[in-house]
């Protein structure tokens, strides 16, 4: 038997594995790794995080990403020299980070790469009826596993668009075996460059459970930014909005597009919400002189508006309560919105023993860990929640 299948099979059935989870979003501003210790699997999973870090990008790699994320046309040179860089990179920083931490890799079990999403293609997207949905991450498991020694398991959105869906959200996977109470009807709401939320009914029924994609997070903020306030990377702690006032008419405009009309489960990224989009908006209402100020506080009432809508829809008149994870939840004005629009304060998913900043690196190392050691959640026949298991599998030699 091929060492490393012997490897796997005693990894598979030990009681506990210790598997470092790998998630770079939509911000592309650095490569979040969570170390978890997983002892079960399914319903019965418990994880423990040992480490958590952030590897920021380098301004320069950062460049990089930019150039060939989101966008029809790109060199496809580069997007084949990053696919490779990206993992032998990844794995880079894992080892720095395992060093940092004085944890030694032989310890580590598994890794869980996530990738870079390039380019999120749902049908709703593309329009193109000979054409499926599609999604591509890039950064390639093979160079993770050769460089770390470590096995590594990545590429997980194929198998869930192979079997009917979008690709994403993946959270439902995670967030329904760790988060979801027997008695406690909860949001999660994660805020990232895009924001999305699990639907999870008090009760534990998984042939209820959902989540979707609500439209932009940070995304449409953050580049705004990026354009109009050199050297600034995000608004922080909403300085710039709070200084502005929301146009109404440029929200309303901002929130006509049939995306927020589509059911749920959805799915979106910045291939649609760019500013292209707030150039429409402003196009659409004949005003294109709107200060940066307002503009910002505009598209700061957008996303609190859209997120508040859809949480609405998806609970109806039950009671709940929202738990928070992503960068977003560090927007103070952002929260305080969508807190009014809810009319209650928001809980953090720390309050359920997940660290927030944490949670997407934790949520791939737990689809590694259901891919070894678990098999797959029964959802029913679901459109966008195909009950598989996900992930590939690279051996290091
Ligand atoms: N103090 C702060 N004030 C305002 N915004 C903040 C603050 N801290 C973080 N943010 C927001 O969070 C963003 C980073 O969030 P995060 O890293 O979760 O995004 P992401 O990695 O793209 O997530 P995803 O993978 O879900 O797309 C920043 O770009 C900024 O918009
Ligand atoms: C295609 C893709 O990378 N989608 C991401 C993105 O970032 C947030 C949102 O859009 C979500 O759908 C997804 O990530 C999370 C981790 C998910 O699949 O649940």
């Amino acid at each position: 038997m091929n060492v490393h299948i012997a490897d796997l099979a005693r990894i598979a059935a030990a009681p506990s594995r210790i598997i470092a989870g790998l998630m770079s979003g939509t911000s592309l501003d650095g490569l979040d790794i969570a170390l978890c210790e997983f002892t079960g699997s399914g319903l019965q999973t418990e994880v423990k995080v040992l480490h958590f870090i952030t590897m920021p990008y380098s301004q320069e790699f950062k460049e990089e990403l930019k150039a060939i994320s989101f966008k029809t046309e790109v060199e496809l040179q580069k997007v084949t020299l990053l696919n490779a860089v990206i993992g032998s990179y990844s794995a880079k920083l894992i080892l720095d980070a395992l060093k940092e931490w004085g944890y030694p890799s032989v310890a580590v079990d598994l890794v869980a790469s996530h990738g870079q999403t390039i380019f999120h293609a749902p049908i709703s997207l593309h329009h193109m009826e000979s054409f499926p949905n599609a999604t591509l991450q890039i950064g390639d498991g093979d160079h993770i596993a050769v460089h770390t020694g470590i096995i590594t398991l990545s590429d997980f959105r194929q198998k869930h668009v192979a079997a009917g869906g979008e690709g994403a959200p993946l959270a439902v996977y995670g967030d329904y075996l760790l988060l979801s109470s027997p008695v406690e009807n909860r949001i999660l709401l994660n805020i990232g460059g895009i924001s999305n939320f699990t639907y999870l009914p008090g009760g534990r029924n998984p042939a209820l459970v959902f989540s979707t994609d609500v439209g932009p997070g940070n995304t449409l903020m953050d580049q705004f930014v990026q354009l109009n306030y050199p050297g600034k990377y995000y608004d922080q702690d909403a300085a710039i909005a709070k200084s502005g006032t929301p146009n109404t008419e440029l929200v309303e405009a901002l929130l006509a597009h049939p995306f927020f009309d589509r059911p749920f489960p959805r799915t979106t990224g910045p291939e649609l919400f760019n500013l292209n989009y707030l150039q429409n908006a402003k196009e659409a209402i004949g005003q294109l002189s709107i200060s940066k100020e307002d503009t910002l506080a505009s598209l700061c009432e957008f996303t609190a508006i859209s997120i508040v809508t859809a949480i609405k829809q998806a609970i109806g008149e039950q009671p709940f309560k929202v738990y928070l994870s992503g960068g977003g939840m560090h927007n103070p004005l952002l929260v305080q919105k969508i807190s009014e629009g809810l009319g209650f304060a928001l809980n953090d998913t720390a309050d359920l023993g997940i660290d927030p900043d944490a949670k997407e690196a934790v949520l791939f190392a737990l689809l590694a860990n259901e891919c070894v050691a678990g098999g797959q959640t029964d959802f029913g026949h679901r459109r966008g929640i195909p009950s598989v298991t996900m992930g590939k599998i690279s051996l290091p030699a």
